[in-house]
C-alpha cells in the first residue's frame, strides 16, 4: 500500500503539516470554520498559518482584517505572508482582482494556487490550513494532488443539497489517497440572539450521518449564530472578539480533534512505510 498522497509535487519544507478543508457546496461556512480552527489551534501554542486558496471568493483577508496587505519580494523568487492574530495568512486575494480569477479555467487556477503556496516564504508551521475553492472538479483535483496534504477537513450544513456535495468531496479526497480527518457540520441548529431558542433551520445531524456513512471521524458541529457572521464581518472572528465564548470552546474543541486525528494519520503512515519496506 502507498503512503498517502504520494504524488504531491511541492514539498514545503518549514511547515509540518498541511490541512485542505473543503465543501463540495459553496456558502457552507468553511472559510469561517478554516479561520477559527486555525486561531483556536494558535490558542493551544502551535504556529498556525491559512492559505486561502478559494480563488472565486477569497474572504480571508476580510476576515482576518488584512484586506491592505500586499506581499513583499523575499529574495528572487518568494513572496512574504501577513500575520494577523497571531497566525499567518496568504491569500490569492492579495495578488489578484477575483473577477478575474473567476474565469481562469482549471489548469490556470490550479497552477497559480500551488505557486502561490510555493513561492510563499513560510514561516516554521505546525499546520497550514488551506481554504480551498468550493466544488470538487479539476482545480480541487489537482489542488489535492499536488499539495502535500496531511489530510482533509470536510465542512457542510446539515442539508441534503449540501451533503450530497460533501459526499462528492469525501470521495474525491479519497480517490487520491488524501485521509478525511473528519466532517465538521456548520450552521447545525439555530440560535436566536433575542431568546436563546434552538432551531434546525437546515435539518438536524445530516453531518453526523454522512461521516458515519464513509467512516471518518465527526469533529463537530457548530450553531447558525448571528454574533459569528458579525465578529467576520469586522475583521475579528470569534476566537478573536469573544476567545471565552461558548462559541469558541465549540472551535477549540474540534481544533483539538483535528490534532488527534493528524497524530492518528501520522501513525497509521508510518507503520504502513514500515510494512512497505519489508
Ligand atoms: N456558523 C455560522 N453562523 C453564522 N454565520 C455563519 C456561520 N458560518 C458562516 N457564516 C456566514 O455565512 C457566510 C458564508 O460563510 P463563508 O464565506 O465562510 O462560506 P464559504 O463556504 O467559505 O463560502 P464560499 O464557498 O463562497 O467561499 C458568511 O457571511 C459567514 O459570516
Amino acid at each position: 500500500m502507498n503512503p498517502p498522497n504520494q504524488n504531491s509535487s511541492l514539498l514545503l519544507k518549514s511547515v509540518k503539516h498541511v490541512i485542505a478543508v473543503a465543501s463540495g457546496k459553496g456558502g457552507v461556512g468553511k472559510s469561517t470554520t478554516t479561520v477559527n480552527l486555525a486561531l483556536a489551534m494558535a490558542r493551544t501554542g502551535a504556529k498556525v498559518g491559512v492559505l486561502d486558496a478559494d480563488i472565486y471568493g477569497p474572504s480571508i483577508p476580510l476576515m482576518l482584517g488584512i484586506e491592505d496587505f500586499k506581499p513583499d519580494a523575499v529574495g528572487e523568487k518568494k513572496m512574504t505572508a501577513a500575520s494577523a492574530h497571531g497566525i499567518t495568512a496568504q491569500s490569492i486575494g492579495f495578488l489578484i482582482n477575483s473577477e478575474d480569477a473567476a474565469i481562469w479555467r482549471g489548469p490556470m487556477a490550479a497552477g497559480a494556487l500551488t505557486q502561490l503556496m510555493n513561492e510563499t516564504a513560510w514561516p516554521e508551521l505546525d499546520y497550514l490550513f488551506v481554504d480551498m475553492p468550493p466544488g470538487t472538479g479539476d482545480i480541487q483535483l489537482t489542488l489535492s494532488q499536488k499539495v502535500p496534504l496531511t489530510g482533509a477537513v470536510i465542512v457542510t450544513t446539515p442539508q441534503d443539497v449540501a451533503l450530497s456535495d460533501a459526499r462528492k468531496g469525501i470521495q474525491m479526497f479519497q480517490k487520491v489517497n488524501v485521509p478525511i480527518l473528519g466532517v465538521v457540520e456548520n450552521m447545525s441548529i439555530h440560535i436566536c440572539s433575542q431568546c436563546n431558542h434552538q432551531e434546525p433551520i437546515f435539518g438536524a445531524q445530516g453531518g453526523k450521518r454522512t461521516a458515519e456513512q464513509y467512516q471518518v471521524p465527526f469533529l463537530g458541529a457548530l450553531p447558525l449564530q448571528l454574533s459569528i457572521r458579525e465578529a467576520m464581518d469586522m475583521g475579528k472572528p470569534t476566537l478573536v472578539s469573544d476567545p471565552d465564548s461558548a462559541i469558541s470552546d465549540l472551535y477549540i474543541q474540534i481544533a483539538n480533534q483535528i490534532v488527534k486525528q493528524v497524530a492518528a494519520q501520522q501513525q497509521s503512515s508510518v507503520s504502513i512505510s514500515i510494512s512497505d519496506d519489508e
